[in-house]
């Protein structure tokens, strides 16, 4: 029976008890859900964790503590992906490069869910279609690096869920007391999230009234203005039809994710429900670019966990590679299971993508295809910062469309590093940033964010694509 959206909102009328979880403490369970295969596999970016019985320890904490996400809430993301991967819903998924702890504020949360929610709503009028919204939240504190030391000749930082970013030998000691400033961040990260979620920050109509807000100051506000007024007169439609009380106008499920790299934590946060294993640190979770070999551990972990799941592919990547993940990850080629998300930068998308593209779809593998126009197009500038250009981050989008639209598949989402702060980090956009600018506000841990301005700008670019 074909599922339509708004019946994925909660448990049906009727359905059974709602399904908790449980540690992984019957060790004949464990076994048979294979969950510790990848101890034994060969594994990258490992974070150095210089006392193993330590991370034991920590991990035993971790292993009966509270989950950060329920089963249920990753069932739905999953059905709501399979809307994705059938063309009839776009997902946006965004948020910090890597989340630290003194970061891990109030403002700088509701600033981030705000740019996210402001991008949706954008979205949701350029493609008229249902948004899944996906946050790079609650978890995104471990980094994969080029790497092993940094310029200073220090241990690399790997994000604070391993070592500290201060700049000495002692503060770059990776710590497995760490996981649990981690997960303590994350799970209030989570409880401050829902709680305003529920209580009106989704507000469709406040919502879009900062956007108009955004256009009304932007340098480029201009060509935006159309888009908005269109959504205005169809928010004032919905007003004058007396429908501002609906729930659906009101509030948003915001999903959480991150990069499964420190495998003991996300380990030591994987329940059983059913006769299944969740990863319960976060509602997705996706592996690297740098750590999806097909025979590795984080491939392995991943593929034993019933979660929606991401692999980011780069410009390396071959058809048959990108095919044997597809074979692995999702067997019974579930749709929304996997989302497959390249990063190939703005130069070599329109040549690297379309391959991988025709094989998996000829194939006849269900997967939600998503564009992450950020890592593929990174570069120092003048003065020595890691910085990306608008220019080439929106062609990158504009190429993958042309690939999808060539193909007849379709270009299920975006994954964008963004913030909802006024940082400098990203070159362009309206405000026409240089490289002088900037030392103004360079704050990221590890790469560059899109700011509010260079992320409205970029989701009311990809409106107008959807549209054209
Ligand atoms: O965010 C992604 C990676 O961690 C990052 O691009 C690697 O950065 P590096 O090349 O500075 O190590
Ligand atoms: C490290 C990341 O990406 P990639 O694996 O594509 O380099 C990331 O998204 O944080």
């Amino acid at each position: 029976m074909r599922q339509e959206w708004h019946q994925l909102s909660y448990p049906s009328v009727g359905s059974p008890a709602l399904q908790t979880s449980r540690p992984t403490v019957d060790s004949a369970e464990d076994a048979a859900l294979g969950l510790d295969n990848w101890r034994n596999l060969p594994r990258t970016q490992t974070p150095p964790w210089p006392d193993p019985a330590a991370v034991a320890e920590v991990c035993q904490v971790l292993d009966t503590a509270p989950s950060i996400v329920a089963p249920y809430e990753v069932d739905q993301l999953r059905r709501r992906l399979a809307l994705v991967c059938e063309g009839r819903a776009f997902l946006l998924q965004g948020g910090d490069c890597a989340e630290t702890f003194v970061d891990n504020t109030e403002h700088h949360l509701l600033a981030n869910a705000r740019t996210l929610l402001q991008m949706a709503i954008v979205l949701t009028y350029g493609a008229s279609l249902p948004v899944v919204k996906v946050a790079r939240v609650a978890g995104q504190y471990t980094k994969p690096r080029s790497l092993p030391t940094d310029a200073r000749g220090l241990p690399a930082y790997r994000g604070d869920m391993i070592n500290s970013l201060e700049a000495t030998p002692e503060a770059r000691i990776a710590d497995p007391q760490r996981m649990i400033r981690a997960y303590a961040n994350s799970a209030a990260a989570m409880n401050m999230l829902r709680a305003y979620l529920a209580g009106g920050l989704a507000d469709l109509h406040a919502v879009h009234d900062w956007n108009k807000d955004f256009v009304k100051h932007s340098p480029a506000g201009e060509r935006y203005e159309a888009i908005a007024r269109e959504i205005d007169r169809a928010l004032a439609f919905i007003r004058a039809c007396g429908m501002t009380d609906e729930e659906a106008l009101r509030t948003v499920t915001l999903y959480c994710s991150h990069e499964a790299l420190a495998l003991e934590y996300d380990r030591a946060l994987t329940r059983v429900s059913g006769n299944q294993a969740y990863g319960l640190s976060g509602h997705f979770l996706w592996i690297g670019e740098r750590t999806r070999q097909i025979d590795g551990a984080h491939i392995d972990f991943i593929s034993r966990i019933a979660n929606p799941i991401g692999v980011k592919l780069g410009p390396t990547t071959t058809p048959d590679q990108a095919l044997e993940l597809c074979e692995k990850l999702n067997p019974d080629n579930i749709p929304g299971r996997l989302t497959l998300i390249s990063r190939m930068g703005n130069h070599k998308v329109r040549d690297a993508l379309p391959p991988l593209v025709a094989k998996v779809d000829a194939a006849g593998a269900k997967v939600v295809w998503q564009c992450d126009p950020m890592h593929g197009n990174t570069h120092e500038s003048s003065n020595g910062y890691k910085t990306r250009h608008f220019d080439r981050i929106v062609d990158e989008v504009l190429g993958y469309f042309e690939v999808h639209r060539g193909l007849g598949t379709h270009p299920g989402g975006l994954h964008v590093e963004l913030t909802g702060e006024d940082v400098t980090e990203c070159l362009g956009g309206a405000q026409n940033i240089a490289d002088l600018d900037l030392p103004g506000r360079y704050e990221t841990a590890c790469d560059p964010r899109l700011n509010t301005q260079q992320s409205l700008e970029l989701a009311f670019l990809v409106a107008e694509m959807l549209r054209g």
